[in-house]
């Protein structure tokens, strides 16, 4: 069931090195939210803290609140590998498990938790698939290996993986950047589908797709190179295209920097 997140003053640290700053903002459930913004503005490390994935590096710190439908992620006693289960994630490279079968790697978060009756696990498998639009692609070879699809297909398993243990968010960190352009729209027109069910925090460097895609546009900037990154503007996306309230905004849809 999609949930939303409230982001209250979010300060992310590796180590000494502070690298976002004071980040406020709230993504509504069953909507598209885009990150932008130029290359070292914390763009992945502010999604990485939505689920706990910042704390897994040493020295990285978190400071602020992420609130999920109201509940703190981060509050005491509350498992951080649960937090990853609810709050999914698709990275920039496909990483299905590549000698695995199609069909393991969409179950394989669901074996993890123990599950082992086999008509469920095909009733995920098959449900999963078609939600990530794969099934008819790949419905006779369910038993063939993950690393034998082509990478538009691999991200799209991975999508698939990532909701089969049926999260309330999903995280997608650059998911179309390693691929065509057909594959980069049939993620699109998933994207588009999948909001009807799931909230979504997507990171890209293309304008056009986070045009494209997106309900909200936060755009990050840094002040100066070694300065933390900052939440400049948040907004409709239409208005972050056409009328954004900031002169950085402009400047950086414009392509005058970055
Ligand atoms: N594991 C890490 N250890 C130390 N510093 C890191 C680590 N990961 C990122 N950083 C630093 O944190 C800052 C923000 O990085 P981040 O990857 O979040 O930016 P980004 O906006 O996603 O960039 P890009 O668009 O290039 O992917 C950068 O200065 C980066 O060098």
């Amino acid at each position: 069931m999609a949930k939303r997140l409230d982001i209250k003053d979010l300060n992310l640290h590796y180590g000494k090195f502070h690298a976002v700053q004071d980040v406020t903002l709230q993504v509504p459930a069953r909507s598209v939210t885009a990150f932008i913004g130029p290359s070292g503005c914390g763009k992945s490390t502010v999604l990485r803290s939505l689920n706990r994935m910042h704390e897994v590096i040493p020295g990285a710190r978190v400071d602020g609140k992420v609130m999920l439908d109201g509940e703190d992620v981060y509050a005491a006693g509350v498992d951080p590998v649960q937090v990853r289960k609810t709050i999914g994630m698709v990275f920039q490279k496909a990483n299905p498990f590549p000698t695995m079968s199609i069909r393991d790697n969409v179950v394989s978060g669901l074996k993890l938790t123990g599950e082992k009756n086999k008509k469920h696990l095909d009733e995920v498998t098959e449900r999963a698939l078609r939600g990530a639009n794969l099934f008819e692609e790949v419905k006779d070879r369910l038993n063939k290996p993950g690393g034998g699809l082509s990478g538009g297909q691999q991200q799209r398993l991975c999508i698939a993986r990532a909701i089969a243990v049926e999260p309330d968010v999903l995280l997608m960190d650059e998911p179309c950047s390693a691929l065509d352009p057909i594959s980069t729209l049939a993620i699109e027109d998933l994207i588009a589908r999948l909001k009807q069910d799931y909230t979504i925090v997507i990171v890209t460097h293309n304008m056009q797709q986070a045009a494209r895609v997106s309900d909200q546009t936060a755009f990050f900037n840094l002040r100066a190179v070694g300065e933390p990154g900052q939440l400049v503007e948040i907004d409709e996306t239409g208005k972050i295209f056409s009328n954004p309230e900031q002169k950085a905004t402009e400047d950086y849809i414009s392509g005058r920097f970055g």
